[in-house]
């Protein structure tokens, strides 16, 4: 007869089974999303937290932390010598919106995380968006005015670019793409939003929803700042003189997302491109998490800038514990 087993009665956890928020312990956080690109959302006035990317990356981990695309603080400009590069041109642009990539690296913008930003402050008390009125706020990749709209927000986010330089190009591209579910390399536009993006429009046959995207696609040449990459083609709609396509991404520094502001505006630049200069100046952008609006405007500064429009949610708020 063999012995019973002593009964292993569950201990209490021990201490060093307490996530290690360090700074963050005790701090509250809001969650949000816009078209379902997620963020953790946390107010720090004076930057006095020390936001490493190992503590980012497990705020934004989906199972030991918070869960996020990516993290967005809330920063007084004066704080932060990018905020204080921004003030110098735009001296309303009370907070800075820092934000940060699921794996914890740093991105110069991002286009949903805006709105949810100014939703954030909103609702926090600590801005307002007066109707009629815009609010500037200070990013890494400048001062951004953002308006309300019956569905949310619009965000001005400045002029686009082609990245390799070239203004006067051929259908051709400066990129080439592999991903699994291409048939071949595919070539593609390298797009700036503030941050970088190449867009890839799929040839007849290549299927948007066979594309495998758990891993990276592969860009050659190898961007020296990685980038965001697009997959899109035209979508359906009413002969309204609005251009449609339907987007997926793998963002730098997170994976596939939902949803991607920045990539919504390369993707709809990159489309009207290709389509000519009778490609309409108003484009709805379709997303697994929704449609985004992205709208060419001429701008004062003699650019022409692009309006990105979409909802705002605020999920819930929370204490780090
Ligand atoms: N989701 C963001 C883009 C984040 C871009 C980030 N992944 C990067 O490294 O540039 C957006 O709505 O624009």
């Amino acid at each position: 007869m063999t012995s019973a087993q002593p009964e292993t009665r569950p201990t209490a956890p021990s201490p060093d089974a307490a996530v290690p928020w360090g700074e963050l312990r005790g701090r509250g956080f809001a969650k949000g999303h816009g078209t379902g690109n997620d963020f953790v959302l946390l107010t720090d006035p004076d930057a006095q937290l020390a936001l490493d990317a190992d503590l980012v990356s497990l705020v934004c981990d989906r199972h030991r932390g918070i869960g996020g695309d990516g993290l967005i603080r809330a920063v007084r400009s004066e704080a932060l010598p990018e905020g204080r590069a921004v003030l110098e041109t735009a001296p309303d642009a009370e907070w800075f919106m820092d934000y940060r990539n699921n794996d914890g690296s740093i991105a110069e913008m991002c286009g949903n995380g805006v709105r949810v930003f100014v939703h954030y402050l909103v609702q926090r008390g600590l801005a307002e968006v007066p109707e009629g009125e815009v609010l500037r706020i200070g990013t890494r990749a400048g001062v951004k005015t953002v308006a309300r709209t019956d569905s949310g927000y619009a965000v001005d986010m400045g002029p686009w670019s082609f990245l390799d330089g070239g203004t006067a190009r051929s259908r051709g591209s400066d990129a080439v793409v592999t991903a699994k579910g291409l048939k071949v390399p595919r070539p593609a536009l390298s797009i700036g939003m503030g941050n970088p993006h190449t867009v890839v429009a799929l040839a007849e046959g290549e299927k948007l929803d066979q594309l495998e995207l758990f891993t990276a696609p592969v860009v050659r040449p190898e961007p020296e700042d990685g980038t965001n990459v697009e997959f899109v083609v035209p979508a359906d709609g009413d002969d309204d003189g609005v251009g449609r396509v339907r987007m997926r991404v793998h963002e730098r520094g997170v994976g596939e997302t939902q949803s991607c502001g920045t990539g919504a505006c390369a993707a709809a630049a990159a489309t009207r491109f290709w389509g000519g200069p009778t490609a309409p100046d108003q484009w709805l952008v379709q997303v697994p998490g929704g449609v985004v609006s992205v709208t060419f405007v001429p701008a004062p500064d003699g650019a022409e800038h692009v309006v990105l429009a979409g909802p705002a949610v605020l999920v819930a708020d929370g204490t780090f514990v």
